[in-house]
């Protein structure tokens, strides 16, 4: 068996990640098992030892990733830095607030060591690892690549997520178990403050023209915000990457719309615009909030290269 290393975000969940961590600190110095426990402590901790790992001892261990989406996202962005060929798969336990990763592939729930970490094992060991979609993002002004696992989203749902971040609320459901309500929470308040834009893009070569657009969002699965059913027929295996632009007229339009998100039936309305596609080009010149993975990139014009590619998870689903 190779040795287990373990990456650990103690502030996943406004920091109740740590607290679940201490029964699997207890269950594995109890355990045979060859290991090693990284704790952060810094954001890019992860990316950092992401990168080392896959550069020079992804051959004799296996990494085991223990936080939420923005934790899988900076691992899997260092591994895929170090630009070698073979890149090897990871394995994830999802402990964050959001979770939209493990929602939107049907990961175990239960948090029990003692359930978690011999299935694992045995994964790891039979090599059977999960070959799922994440999207490579070229930044055409700043000239960097970067890689999402879950979403990409300019406007609304952006500025979402600043908002969640920099509010006690999210602290404050995570402390009753509820972080999942975080991003609808502050939504809210952000319905006031965002405003629409224009948008131009190439979906596989095709040129489309967006002039209000209040929300775009490219998925490699159906979930973006804490649970939000954005794509319902997004499939994770396909090789494809998908976008959602919803369009802003007048806001009893907007809240209608946005009410038939949370049913499952705004496809049919003529302000949603939805893609799947090979490959995307994106410009967008007005200052807008965008995030990658619930991270926030800041307020900027962006001018973006999308496409889909694969990468491989040891993962533990609710049915195998
Ligand atoms: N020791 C640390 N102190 C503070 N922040 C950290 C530390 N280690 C990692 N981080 C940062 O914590 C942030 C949030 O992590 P993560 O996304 O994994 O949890 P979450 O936000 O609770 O979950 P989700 O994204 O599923 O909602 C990331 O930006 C990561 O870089």
């Amino acid at each position: 068996m190779k040795r287990l290393i373990f990456l650990v975000n103690p502030a996943a969940q406004s920091g109740q990640a740590a607290q679940i961590w201490q029964s699997f600190a207890k269950y594995l110095e109890q355990s045979q098992l060859d290991y090693q426990v990284k704790i952060s402590k810094n954001a890019k901790d992860i990316y950092d030892w992401a990168y080392l790992w896959q550069k020079h001892d992804s051959a004799s261990s296996t990494l085991v990733i223990f936080g939420g989406d923005g934790s899988l996202n900076e691992a899997v962005n260092g591994q895929l830095a170090t630009g070698v060929a073979n890149i090897a798969p990871i394995a994830y336990i999802p402990a964050g607030s959001g979770n939209d990763f493990a929602r939107a592939n049907h990961l175990l729930k239960d948090q029990q060591p003692a359930a978690i970490i011999p299935q694992l094992v045995a994964k790891i060991e039979q090599g059977l690892a999960t070959e799922l979609d994440i999207a490579q993002v070229f930044d055409r002004t700043q000239k960097t690549t970067e890689y999402f696992v879950n979403n990409l989203g300019i406007g609304f749902d952006a500025a979402t997520v600043a908002a969640t971040n920099d509010s006690t609320i999210k602290r404050f459901l995570n402390y009753l178990h509820l972080g999942q309500l975080a991003y609808f929470v502050t939504l809210f308040s952000v319905l006031r403050t965002q405003d629409t834009f224009g948008v131009t893009l190439r979906v596989d070569g095709k040129l489309v023209q967006m002039n209000k657009s209040y929300l775009l969002t490219f998925s490699n699965h159906p979930y973006f915000g804490g649970g939000v059913n954005i794509m319902p027929d997004a499939d994770s295996t396909d090789g494809k990457l998908d976008l959602i632009v919803i369009e802003k007229n007048n806001m009893w339009q907007l809240l209608r719309t946005l009410v038939s998100v949370l049913k499952g039936k705004h496809y049919v309305l003529p302000e949603v615009h939805r893609y799947t596609a090979d490959k995307y080009e994106l410009i967008s010149p007005r200052l807008e909030f965008g995030h990658i993975d619930g991270e926030e990139l800041g307020v900027h014009a962006f001018e973006l290269e999308l496409k889909s590619r694969k990468h491989q998870f040891f993962l533990l689903k609710e049915v195998e």
